[in-house]
């Protein structure tokens, strides 16, 4: 008999998790050193006697523990295995397939790294007692599944031990997403929080933090009713009390989830499996909202939840449903954001600036890289969509600035950020190493906005492309393209062409007749007629938007998204000349483990002679310091300094001599291999080599050697290559990859637009 899968979506079986838990190492974390320890030395700095060095410092000195140690980037997921999502009291080693992935997720989403501690401890003394003296370990504790109301109390007792922030995931994380999620359907179903309704099945650690939150943020008392398993906690109630339920209990008649939700606007399900029939919705008010949020599976599906009720809005805690509401979209930005402005605490204010941060990103327009981690299905805020996913990338680069202004504001924060932006930047770059280089070239171009042609403006990723570069302040977008047909894709893409857009319809310009006759100037000797010219500006965007470039109607073009590279370059050089004095060439940026190497040429000369290599090292060190870095450009070959010797190498050692000759301001050196060029020490087995420091400039020997690497690195090294971008045009242009994403499109006219090509 074939295995069932869980619940009833076939996305995967019981034994398919197992092996997913087994395979390989068992488990899903491994601690990874930071330092190098290959050598004698390493050892001698790392351990006895070199570590006494930072050991006396932070005895002296207890706050440079950050400095010396991982403390400040370490998280403890800590149970005791009492309240396992929703299975229960399964003790402390059960709860360690959830702590480890807790700990993974920190790192994943936030860079964060952590540890699971499952103490076997579910008397509350004992483990406040087991956990209180760990606080010089760690940067930050997230207390997780353990059951209410000893939750409470612990605690509450280990923020007041401990110096450092404590945070118990279930109650505040799973409070801060569901407020989140709340606060857009609210918007949505256009309810007032002032007079909204809400019931609550669950009052442990999850549901009662919800509720203190959701009357933060301005539900009123009398309509929130809060329900566990003896059915409502109205006020007098005696049987399974305690001080955290009357504090939410109320005066009403109704004793059953069934009664209370009468009229309800809104379920909370932060119980078990099943707590909610189709038959208890029906009587809910219109457009009812149902939050079933109970961990693996939830309170109703979603399938009986909609047939029950086809006007609700309904979100679990699940992946593989649309509306995840789990708190993995709050602990690791909280901490983030905690962390990196060394919190004392976690207070409310950091909270509710963690809620409005996530439902403000859900109700903005989804770009591709996003839409990527949507499995290509674009969300769009709504019914389906009423929080981001958590692969959603801007998560980490807009939650935890909220998180660190509020800790800021509210005086806990005890190394406050001074420059908020470049502390984005920086989150930004943990997710992408693109994401800082671009950083600084976006920067520039806001300062000198320009005006940007897009050749191929009917696209959809390109109007988005357009309409991101304008509102980044990039300057203003020209699309090519017909005007209607224009609008058509905006429309059906819900996108709002402003008035920072132009469209100009090659056939329709008033410019047409000026371009073609600049064109035929061009071309009159090289087999075109002029009524050729006119034909390639009426109906070839390259050559109209190139025209447009060349006549000073747009400071800048990016094409490329329908045609191939070679192609698009061919229309372009049609109408625009290489750079006087410069070679063209194709470099791209590769960027990986921190390091960003120009690699050239990866698109123009196939089989470079000696001088031609040289001016191609001249143009990628130029491109090299554009970008800011000063350039430290390596001659690659399959040898090194003459051994092999071989006919391919002898052009590349001579290109060294062509340079000696050239007199260049940079640094060069060759022939070598890429891991000599690489690898400092590798290099220091050439004593003689003249190069400062690893090579930040690769000039390959061929074409193929350069598209070939660049790509390998790329899908085997997990480098991000940038390019090729062309340099040495005399007019700003650029060409994107065929099939480029409304991301790429936007880097590329930002690069363009800065000039990248000389
Ligand atoms: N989506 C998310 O991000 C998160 C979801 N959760 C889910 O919320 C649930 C509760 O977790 P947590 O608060 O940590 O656990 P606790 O053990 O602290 O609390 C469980 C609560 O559920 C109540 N309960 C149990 N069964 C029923 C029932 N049939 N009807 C009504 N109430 C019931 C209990 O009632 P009583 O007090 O009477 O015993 C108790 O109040 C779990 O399913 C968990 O997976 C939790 C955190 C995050
Ligand atoms: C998501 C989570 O923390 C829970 O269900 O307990
Ligand atoms: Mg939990």
């Amino acid at each position: 008999m074939a295995e069932k899968p869980r619940m009833d979506r076939p996305t995967f079986t019981d034994k398919e998790a197992l092996l997913y838990h087994s395979r390989g190492r068992p488990g899903k974390i491994a601690v990874v050193p930071t330092k190098p320890m290959s050598t004698q030395r390493d050892l001698s700095l790392a351990y006895s006697p070199g570590v006494a060095a930072p050991v006396l410092a932070i005895a002296e000195n207890p706050s440079l523990a950050y400095d010396y140690t991982a403390k400040g980037n370490l998280v403890a997921v800590i149970t005791n295995g009492t309240a396992i999502l929703g299975l229960g009291n399964l003790g402390a080693l059960a709860a360690k397939p959830v702590m480890e992935g807790k700990a993974t997720l920190f790192k994943r989403f936030a860079d964060i790294d952590s540890i699971d501690l499952e103490i076997d401890a579910q008397d509350v003394e004992q483990f406040i007692a087991a956990v209180r003296y760990l606080g010089p370990s760690f940067g930050g504790i997230n207390l997780e599944d353990i059951k209410a109301p000893e939750c409470f109390i612990i605690e509450e007792r280990l923020r007041e031990l401990m110096d450092i922030p404590v945070f118990h995931d279930d109650q505040h994380g799973t409070a801060i997403i569901s407020a989140a999620g709340l606060i857009n359907a609210l918007h949505l179903t256009g309810r007032d929080i002032a007079d909204t309704k809400l019931v609550c099945n669950g009052a442990g650690a999850a549901g009662i933090a919800c509720l203190d939150l959701v009357k933060a943020l301005g539900f009123a008392p009398q309509n929130v009713v809060l329900c566990d398993t003896k059915g409502v906690v109205y006020r007098g109630r005696v049987e399974g009390m305690n001080q955290w339920k009357s504090a939410h209990a109320v005066d009403t008649s109704a004793r059953t989830l069934a009664e209370a939700l009468e009229g309800a606007d809104i379920f909370f399900g932060l119980s078990v499996k099943g707590a909610l029939t189709p038959d208890m919705m029906t009587t809910m008010a219109a457009n009812p909202i149902v939050f079933a949020l109970a961990n693996p599976d939830p309170e109703i599906t979603p399938e009986d939840a909609l047939a029950a009720r086809p006007d609700a809005i309904v979100a679990t805690g699940r992946s593989d449903y649309s509306n995840q509401i789990n708190n993995v979209l709050g602990f690791p930005y909280i901490f983030r954001g905690a962390l990196d402005v060394r919190a004392k605490t976690i207070n409310m204010e950091m909270k509710i600036a963690a809620v409005h941060a996530l439902a403000e990103l859900a109700r903005e327009d989804v770009p591709d890289e996003v839409a990527n981690a949507y499995q290509g299905a674009r969300p769009r805020f709504g019914r389906d969509y009423l929080i981001p996913a958590p692969f959603d990338p801007r998560l980490v680069s807009v939650v935890p600035p909220a998180v660190a202004r509020a800790a800021m504001d509210s005086g806990v924060a005890q190394r406050p950020i001074v420059d908020m932006n470049a502390y984005r930047a920086e989150l930004t770059a943990r997710r992408d190493p693109v994401a800082a280089l671009m950083h600084t070239i976006y920067d520039r171009v806001r300062r000198d906005p320009k005006r940007v042609v897009f050749a191929e403006g009917e696209e959809e990723q390109v109007i988005r492309a357009a309409l991101s570069f304008v509102a980044q302040g990039l300057g203003r977008a020209i699309l090519v393209g017909r005007e209607e047909r224009v609008a058509q894709t905006a429309r059906s893409a819900g996108l709002e062409l402003g008035e920072m857009i132009e469209v100009h319809n090659a056939r329709l310009s008033s410019r047409n007749g000026v371009y073609a006759q600049f064109l035929f100037e061009r071309l009159q000797r090289k087999g075109f007629l002029f009524r050729d010219c006119q034909r390639l500006i009426n109906n070839d965007r390259n050559h109209f938007a190139a025209a447009m470039v060349a006549q000073g109607d747009a400071d800048a073009m990016v094409t490329g998204v329908t045609r191939n590279f070679s192609t698009a370059l061919e229309d372009v050089r049609h109408v625009v000349d290489q750079k006087p004095g410069h070679r063209l060439i194709g470099a791209s940026l590769v960027l990986a483990r921190g390091r960003i190497v120009v690699v050239a040429d990866t698109a123009i000369t196939e089989m470079p002679e000696a001088g031609e290599l040289a001016d191609i090292a001249i143009e990628a060190a130029g491109l090299a310091r554009r970008i800011g870095l000063e350039p430290r450009v390596a001659l690659l070959a399959f040898s090194t300094f003459g051994y092999p010797p071989g006919e391919r190498t002898a052009r590349v050692h001579e290109a060294v001599r062509v340079l000696d000759s050239r007199r260049v301001d940079f640094e060069y050196e060759g022939e070598m291999g890429a891991d000599i060029a690489l690898n400092r020490q590798a290099m220091a087995a050439y004593p003689f080599a003249r190069l400062s420091d690893t090579a930040n400039v690769l000039v390959m020997p061929a074409f193929h050697s350069a598209a070939i690497s660049t790509k390998m690195v790329q899908e085997l090294g997990g480098a991000t290559v940038l390019g090729p971008l062309v340099v040495g045009l005399d007019k700003a242009i650029q060409i994107v990859q065929l099939g480029a994403t409304d991301a790429e499109i936007v880097n590329m006219a930002a690069l363009a637009a800065f000039g990248v090509g000389g």
